[in-house]
């Protein structure tokens, strides 16, 4: 069995980052859509990550952006992966000689493995909540039990995670990973590192259990 990998996304302070690493996760994610309380620019980006060491993974997540969107954060920004949460397909996502992993938000009749396929060259799916009108980061979980259980490539679990419940989903789900904006917050944007430390330890308290059973 693997650990279960931990990205904290919506990062938008220096210090946030720093309680990240220190807390032990393996990602962090730059939100690059500007209509999010969590967004930041490039000039932003550049000081966060400044002091985010090797083997941890920056992530830049994007909208539907342009190729010149993602080509200029690409340019100034130390970006590890990409991650698209919008209606892009394999063939825009994988043009910019970057890892991408590819989010999609689960309704109650989506077809998660056909979903998955239309994505061959992505490195792993993130499963979102669906909310009509909202892209992501909308704080609420979905029917995990839509999940396939062999699904065809890594899933990265998201939508309304918290330290409260983040056992019940690896219990359930086994994700690859697991990815939380809101659920670590005192306020949107601002992350509260007292709950980043609690929701690393969540996870790691889960994952001795399961590898001891
Ligand atoms: O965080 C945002 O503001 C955001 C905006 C647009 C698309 C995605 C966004 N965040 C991603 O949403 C999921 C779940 O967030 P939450 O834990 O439910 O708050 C997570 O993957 C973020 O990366």
């Amino acid at each position: 069995m693997l650990r279960t990998r931990i990205k904290i996304c919506g990062i938008t302070r220096a210090e946030d980052a720093t309680a990240v690493v220190d807390a032990g996760a393996d990602a962090l994610g730059l939100v690059f859509y500007p209509p999010s309380p969590r967004a930041v620019d490039i000039a932003a980006a550049k000081i966060i990550v400044a002091d985010v060491p090797a083997f941890v993974s920056v992530t830049a997540l994007f909208v539907n952006p342009t190729v010149e969107e993602v080509q200029s954060v690409l340019d100034s920004v130390r970006i590890d992966l990409l991650q698209f949460h919008g209606d892009e397909e394999d063939a825009f996502c994988r043009q910019f000689n970057r890892p991408y992993i590819k989010a999609l938000r689960v309704r109650q009749a989506s077809d998660l493995v056909a979903s998955c396929l239309r994505f061959p060259n992505a490195l792993g799916i993130l499963l979102d909540s669906y909310k009509p009108g909202v892209p992501g980061g909308t704080g609420e979980t979905f029917d995990w039990s839509l999940v396939p259980a062999t699904p065809p490539k890594p899933i990265i679990l998201a939508g309304g995670l918290a330290p409260e419940n983040v056992a019940a989903a690896i219990e359930q789900v086994a994700p690859f990973a697991v990815d939380i904006s809101g659920g670590v917050e005192a306020a949107k944007g601002i992350k509260d590192h007292g709950k980043i430390n609690e929701f690393v330890k969540e996870v790691y308290r889960v994952d001795q259990h399961r590898l001891q059973c």
